[in-house]
């Protein structure tokens, strides 16, 4: 990628100048102004009615403002009764210290950080999956959230809920944080209750989650929902991102955040495969294409998540037939191994959502993932760098930006480029991404931030579209500002060179894995991953 050069991007569509990346907002220096003494208010002297005012008021005259008000002696205290000192911690002190942080939500049933009943339910790989490294604060959209920043307060795990549309993702976490506790028996009745009246009660589980009118209208997720709650030992963020396709931008500003992800997957006749191939059985899948569990899987390793859970859902519409189990299982392995998962780092796990299924409690076959489901306890990884641990992370990463000096850097959970730009995010060489890395999205110097995964395209020289036929992987080669672009075909390998000038977030991938990783879209669909390799001058 080259940064400097004849840029070829339009002007005017970087014109936009009222989007500032967090970051921008962290230079900024608010003017500080001193704040004036405030005048004492001769209406609230007079309300006072002190025996100087007294006679002005009577005389209709405004009463002259004190100068200065006299503070009652303390009153000794009475006879026997010893002065408490305050030197000691509250009752409240007490409790929070007891809670050991102060979390105020804490759940009613508190799940226990060993296996569920089972050993093996949707919730119990949750306990398993462990997360160690600094705890910063997240972005995540357009909301901020401030995540156990105190010391001594529990490792964070942000979980990604990811996949196709209509997956069963919210009615799991719904239900989920039902079963956890999190939401009583009376919020939960009061949802299914108005899902009902609306004519939507499959999805009373759903609205827990999906709160907001529209998409309660419409049925499916827009933006990433989140909730919380904690086991002994960590507190998880769950991030319920969107599964319809145009919604996908929102996906990436989840999945950016996560360490970990369960990827839903319809279980149900014919709902793997619309979600793996897409509404057109696959005829148009190209990099990133087909349904969305193959983009969100894709898009998910390219963001940097390595562990996996594979959620079958909607079982119950087939009989809970392990045959239809296996066969999703047989179809997705091999996909995900392209995205450069580890068959060690992905369970497989059936669920049903509403039912509770599988979610603490398990029997039978449905003992989640078989054998492997309490073998394969998911492991630490490296660091996580947020907004608030950019710069060590970054520096460990020999970001030679950060190292030298300039604040920030490193990586920006949410940012990305506008439409005609680069969204900065991870990417896959080969269709597999690299060994050992921690990737997402990079971070945007200028003004010129978009939430993550924005439509963007890779613009060929004098404004043409690079690849737009069949998408594809890094496509075509080095080409001339004169020249038409070239276009790969679909899984092709390739290597791209495009001016990513108008954005300073990128470095090559040797250097700073964080910001040497990008996906490009267009038009709504993913068209390439992959990585930085040279940073032209
Ligand atoms: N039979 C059956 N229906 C399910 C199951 N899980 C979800 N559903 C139904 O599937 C529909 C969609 O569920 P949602 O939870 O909204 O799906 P989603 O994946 O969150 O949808 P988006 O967020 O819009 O992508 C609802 O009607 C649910 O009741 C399941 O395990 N079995």
């Amino acid at each position: 990628m080259s940064r400097k050069g004849a840029s070829y991007y339009a002007e005017d569509d970087y014109g936009d100048d009222d989007f500032y990346a967090d970051d921008d907002y962290e230079e900024y220096d608010e003017p500080v102004v001193e704040p004036k003494p405030k005048k004492a208010s001769a209406s609230k002297v007079a309300n006072g009615k002190t025996a100087a005012a007294a006679p002005a008021m009577a005389a209709g005259k405004k009463a002259p403002a004190p100068t200065s008000y006299p503070i009652a002696p303390p009153v000794p205290p009475a006879e026997g009764v010893a002065a408490f000192a305050f030197d000691t911690p509250s009752p409240d002190d007490r409790v929070l210290a007891a809670r050991g942080g102060g979390s105020s939500q804490q759940p009613r049933s508190t799940p226990s950080d060993a296996p569920g009943p089972s050993g093996r339910g949707v919730g119990a790989d949750v306990a398993h999956v462990r997360h160690r490294g600094t705890l910063p604060d997240v972005t995540l959209g357009v909301q901020s959230l401030r995540v156990n920043g105190e010391a001594g307060a529990k490792p964070q795990l942000h979980l990604a809920v990811l996949g196709h549309v209509d997956a069963g993702k919210s009615t799991l976490m719904g239900r989920l944080l039902h079963d956890l506790g999190q939401v009583s028996q009376k919020v939960a009745h009061r949802h299914a209750r108005d899902a009902a009246a609306a004519g939507k009660a499959s999805f009373g589980w759903a609205w827990l989650l999906d709160e907001r009118p529209e998409e309660r209208a419409r049925g499916i997720t827009v933006d990433v929902a989140t909730a919380r709650f904690e086991t002994p030992r960590r507190a998880v963020m769950l991030l319920d991102a969107p599964g319809h396709r145009d919604f996908v931008p929102n996906m990436i500003a989840g999945a950016a955040q996560a360490d970990a992800a369960l990827l839903l997957v319809d279980g149900s006749p014919g709902g793997f495969e619309s979600g793996f191939n897409g509404a057109d059985g696959g005829a148009s899948a190209h990099a990133g294409g087909g349904g969305q569990t193959r983009e969100h899987a894709q898009l998910a390793r390219s963001l940097g998540v390595e562990q996996l859970a594979v959620v079958v859902s909607k079982l119950d519409t087939c009989g809970y037939s392990q045959e239809r189990f296996d066969a999703i299982r047989a179809a997705l392995a091999p996909f995900l191994r392209t995205c450069g998962f580890r068959d060690s780092q992905v369970q497989w796990l059936p669920a049903v959502g509403p039912a509770g299924e599988n979610l603490w409690q398990a029997g039978g076959w449905r003992t989640a993932g078989g054998d492997e489901g309490g073998r394969h306890a998911w492991k630490p990884r490296c660091q996580r760098a947020g907004i608030g641990g950019q710069r060590s992370a970054c520096n460990s990463s020999t970001c030679r930006r950060c190292s030298g000096g300039e604040p920030g850097g490193g990586r920006r959970f949410g940012g990305g480029a506008r439409r005609g730009g680069v969204p900065p995010g991870m990417a896959a060489r080969n269709g597999r991404a690299p060994r050992g890395t921690r990737g997402g999205a990079g971070r945007c110097h200028t003004h010129l931030a978009r939430p993550a995964g924005d439509a963007a395209c890779a613009c060929s020289p004098g404004g043409r579209h690079g690849h737009r036929a069949g998408g594809a992987a890094a496509g075509a080669h080095r080409r001339g500002r004169a020249q038409a672009p070239a276009c790969a075909a679909a899984r092709a390998d390739g290597r791209h060179r495009g001016d990513a000038s108008a954005l300073n977030v990128l470095e090559p991938y040797s250097e700073c894995r964080a910001l040497g990783r990008l996906a490009l879209r267009d038009g709504g669909r993913t068209l390439a991953v992959g990585i930085v390799t040279a940073v032209l001058a």
